[in-house]
C-alpha cells in the first residue's frame, strides 16, 4: 500500500477525474441535472445585463427624442424582468444548497463504495496497521465527492457567470475588461495561497481528531472507563481529550477566519476595482466618448461581477477540502483493485507436493526493518505431522504462523505451502485448506449457532455438523448455559438481551468455529490461554484427539501439552533452537526441557485440584 505524500496539483487533477467518474457512476442523473442546471442559471446575469443594455439605451432614445413606441418596448420589460427573477433564484443555488441535495447520492455511495473495496482487500493487507490506517482515514470522509460535486458545481456556475459577464465586458469596454481580468486573478491568488495553507493545517487537525476521539471514546466504552476509574486517572485522560481539542478547535477558528479575511479582502479589492472603473467612465461620459447608458451598464457589471467572485472563496476551500479527502480515497482504492481475472486464472488450484505441507528455508521477517523478529528458520512439516510450537512471550509464534498462512511475506527466505510459493496459488487456495483460531479471537453479536457456523457458512444453518463442533471446541457447557440454546444470542451490540460470555467460554466458542471449518490442516494459536493449567491441557486434549491425523500446529507459551505433539519447535529470540520430540528434548536437557521443568510446578499443584475439577481417566497425565 502506497504511503499518502503532501497533495500536490497533479493529485489534485488526479481526484478530480477519480471523483468525477465515480460521481458519474454512482448518479448520472444527479451529475447531469446540477451540472446543466447551475451553469444554464449561471449565464442569466450577463443576458440579463444585454437586455438591460438594449432597454435602456431605447428608454433613453424614446425619452430624449420621443422616438417609437413605449408598448414595443414591454415585451422586452417583461422577458428582462422573468430573467432577473430567475437569475435572483439562482444566486441561491450555492454550495450548501447544493451539499444538501447531493448528500444522500453521493454520501452513500461512496460509503458503499468504501465497504465493497474493503471486502476487495487481501487480508494479508488487512491485518498490517498502516493499512487499517489508511482505510479508516478514507472512510472518515465520504463527504468528499459531495464536497466535490456540490463546490465544483458551484464553482463552474461562477466561472460561467464571469466568462459570460466578461464577454459583455469585452463588449462594452476593453479597459474595463482587462481591469475584470486582473481582479479575477487577485482574487484566484489569494484563495490559492490560502487553501495550500489550510490543507498543511488540516493533516495536523486529522491527527488531532483522532487522538481527540480516541480519548473521548475512553470514558464511554466500558473496558478502558472501567480502568481509568480504577486508578482515578479520567481527569487526567480528560486533559489529553482537552490539549487534542484546543488544537482543532484553533485550526478550525483559522480556517473560518482564513476564508472571512479572503472574502473581506476580495470586497474590499472589489470596491477599488469598483471605484476605478467609476471614476475611468464617468471621465469618458464628460469626455462625450461614453454615453450615460454604458455608465449604468458598467455599474450593474460591476456589481453582477462581484456578486460572481463573492462566493468563490468558500466554494474554492470546500472544493480542495473535498480533493484532498478524494485523493486519500483514489490512492486506497487503486491499491484495493480487485484480483485480475486473466492473472488469475494462470494461478495453480492444486498442491505440487502431497507429503510436505509446510516448508520453510532462510526465513526471516522483521516487521521494522532495523528488529527482525524472525532469524534464518529452517524446518519442514509433513502431512500427518502435530507439531507443537513454543516459547516465551513475543518471540514470534504467532508472527511465524502469520507467514505459515500467507499473511505476510517472509523479509528474506522463502516459505512453500505444499511445494508452491503462496503467490503461485489462486486467491483462496490457502485459506481454503487452513483452518485456524488466533488468540486476539472475534466473537460476532449474532447468535452462539451463527458464531459456530461461521466456521464454514456453508453448513451455518447444519445444527448436528455446529453441535459436533462446540463439543470438540469444549463448549458444550457454554451451549447448556444458554436458555435459547443455539438460537441465543451472544454480545449486546446488535441485541440488548444478548449473553455475555467469559473470557474462557468465549474463547471455547471461537475454538468451536475453528473445528466447524474443519480443513485438512489445523492451526491453534493459544486456543488455551484464557483457561486455568488444567483446562488449559484439556482443551489441548481435546484438540489432539479431535484431528484425527490431519496436519496441525499448536501453539501456546505453557508447554505442558506439548508433548502431545509429534514434535515440538522451540523459539526462542526468534530462532528455531531446538526440534524434536518431547522424550528427545527432554533428555536434551536444553532450552525445552529447563522451561517444562520450570513450568512443572504449576501442573503439580494443579494436580491436587484434579478430582474437583472431574478431569477422565483419559486424559493426560500431567507432569
Ligand atoms: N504488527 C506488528 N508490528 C510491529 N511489531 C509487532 C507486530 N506484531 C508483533 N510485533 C512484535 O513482534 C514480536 C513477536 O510477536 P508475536 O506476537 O509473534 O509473539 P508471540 O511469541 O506470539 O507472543 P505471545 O506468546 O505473547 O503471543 C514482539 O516483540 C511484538 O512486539
Amino acid at each position: 500500500m502506497a504511503n499518502r505524500k503532501k497533495a500536490g496539483l497533479t493529485d489534485k487533477l488526479l481526484a478530480a477525474k477519480w471523483g468525477i467518474r465515480l460521481a458519474w457512476k454512482i448518479d448520472r442523473k444527479m451529475f447531469l441535472l446540477w451540472t446543466v442546471l447551475s451553469m444554464g442559471l449561471a449565464v442569466l446575469p450577463a443576458i440579463a445585463l444585454a437586455y438591460n443594455r438594449d432597454i435602456i439605451a431605447n428608454l433613453s432614445g424614446f425619452i430624449s427624442t420621443g422616438a417609437g413606441s413605449f408598448s414595443a418596448l414591454v415585451p422586452d420589460i417583461v422577458m428582462l424582468g422573468i430573467i432577473l427573477m430567475v437569475s435572483g433564484l439562482s444566486t441561491r443555488l450555492n454550495d450548501d444548497f447544493l451539499y444538501m441535495t447531493m448528500f444522500d447520492s453521493y454520501y452513500l455511495g461512496l460509503e458503499e463504495e468504501m465497504m465493497d473495496s474493503a471486502q476487495r482487500i487481501d487480508l494479508s493487507e488487512l491485518v498490517k496497521k498502516e493499512v487499517k490506517d489508511e482505510y479508516f482515514a478514507a472512510i472518515s470522509r465520504c463527504g468528499s465527492l459531495t464536497d466535490l460535486m456540490s463546490s465544483g458545481c458551484s464553482l463552474l456556475a461562477r466561472m460561467a457567470s464571469i466568462i459570460s459577464l466578461m464577454i459583455v465586458a469585452l463588449i462594452t469596454s476593453k479597459i474595463i475588461f482587462i481591469m475584470t481580468v486582473f481582479y479575477i486573478l487577485v482574487v484566484i491568488y489569494l484563495n490559492s495561497a490560502f487553501s495550500n495553507k489550510a490543507r498543511v493545517a488540516w493533516q495536523e487537525m486529522r491527527e488531532m481528531l483522532r487522538k481527540a476521539d480516541y480519548f473521548e471514546k475512553l470514558a464511554q466504552n466500558g473496558d478502558p472507563a472501567k480502568e481509568t476509574r480504577i486508578f482515578n486517572s479520567s481527569e487526567w485522560v480528560k486533559t489529553k481529550w482537552d490539549e487534542a481539542y484546543d488544537t482543532i478547535e484553533k485550526t478550525q477558528v483559522e480556517r473560518s477566519y482564513g476564508i472571512a479575511q479572503i472574502t473581506f479582502f476580495s470586497k474590499v479589492g472589489f470596491y477599488v476595482f469598483m471605484v476605478l472603473m467609476m471614476v475611468y467612465a464617468l471621465f469618458q461620459v464628460a469626455g462625450g466618448t461614453m454615453t450615460p447608458d454604458v455608465l449604468l451598464m458598467i455599474f450593474l457589471l460591476c456589481t453582477s461581477i462581484a456578486e460572481a467572485v463573492a462566493t468563490i472563496p468558500k466554494s474554492y476551500q470546500h472544493l480542495d477540502y473535498g480533493l484532498y479527502g478524494l485523493d486519500i480515497q483514489r490512492r486506497f482504492f487503486e491499491n484495493t483493485q480487485a484480483v485480475d481475472p486473466k492473472e488469475e486464472s494462470r494461478k495453480a488450484d492444486t498442491p505440487l507436493d502431497s507429503e510436505v505441507c509446510f516448508e520453510v528455508r532462510n526465513l526471516s521477517f522483521a516487521y521494522k526493518a532495523d528488529r527482525p523478529v524472525l532469524n534464518d528458520l529452517n524446518f519442514q512439516i509433513k502431512r500427518g505431522e502435530t507439531v507443537a510450537l513454543v516459547g516465551s512471550n513475543g518471540c514470534g509464534k504467532t508472527t511465524l504462523i502469520k507467514i505459515l498462512l500467507g499473511l505476510y511475506a517472509p523479509t528474506e527466505g522463502e516459505v512453500k505451502f505444499m511445494g508452491r510459493r503462496y503467490s503461485e496459488y489462486r486467491k483462496d487456495f490457502v485459506m481454503d485448506r487452513i483452518g485456524t483460531f488466533f488468540q486476539d479471537f472475534y466473537l460476532f453479536h449474532l447468535t452462539l449457532g451463527e458464531n459456530v457456523g461461521m466456521g464454514n457458512v456453508k453448513e451455518i444453518g447444519n445444527e448436528p455438523m455446529i453441535m459436533s463442533a462446540i463439543e470438540r471446541g469444549g463448549a458444550a457447557k457454554v451451549l447448556q448455559k444458554l436458555k435459547q440454546g443455539l438460537n441465543h444470542r451472544l454480545g449486546k451490540q446488535v441485541h440488548k438481551d444478548g449473553a455475555m460470555l467469559s473470557g474462557g467460554e468465549g474463547q471455547r466458542v471461537a475454538v468451536s468455529r475453528t473445528h466447524m471449518s474443519d480443513k485438512e490442516v489445523m492451526i491453534f494459536d493459544e486456543p488455551a490461554s484464557m483457561l486455568d493449567p488444567i483446562a488449559e491441557m484439556e482443551q489441548f486434549f481435546h484438540i489432539k484427539q479431535k484431528l484425527g491425523g490431519r496436519t496441525s500446529i499448536l501453539v501456546s507459551h505453557r508447554i505442558g501439552f506439548a508433548r502431545l505433539a509429534d514434535r515440538i519447535l522451540v523459539l526462542d529470540g526468534g530462532r528455531i533452537v531446538e526440534d524434536g520430540a518431547h522424550e528427545e528434548l527432554m533428555a536434551k536437557g536444553g532450552v525445552y526441557a529447563n522451561f517444562f521443568q520450570e513450568q512443572a510446578q504449576w501442573y503439580d499443584l494443579s494436580e491436587d485440584r484434579k478430582d474437583e475439577r472431574g478431569v477422565r481417566d483419559e486424559e493426560p497425565a500431567r507432569a
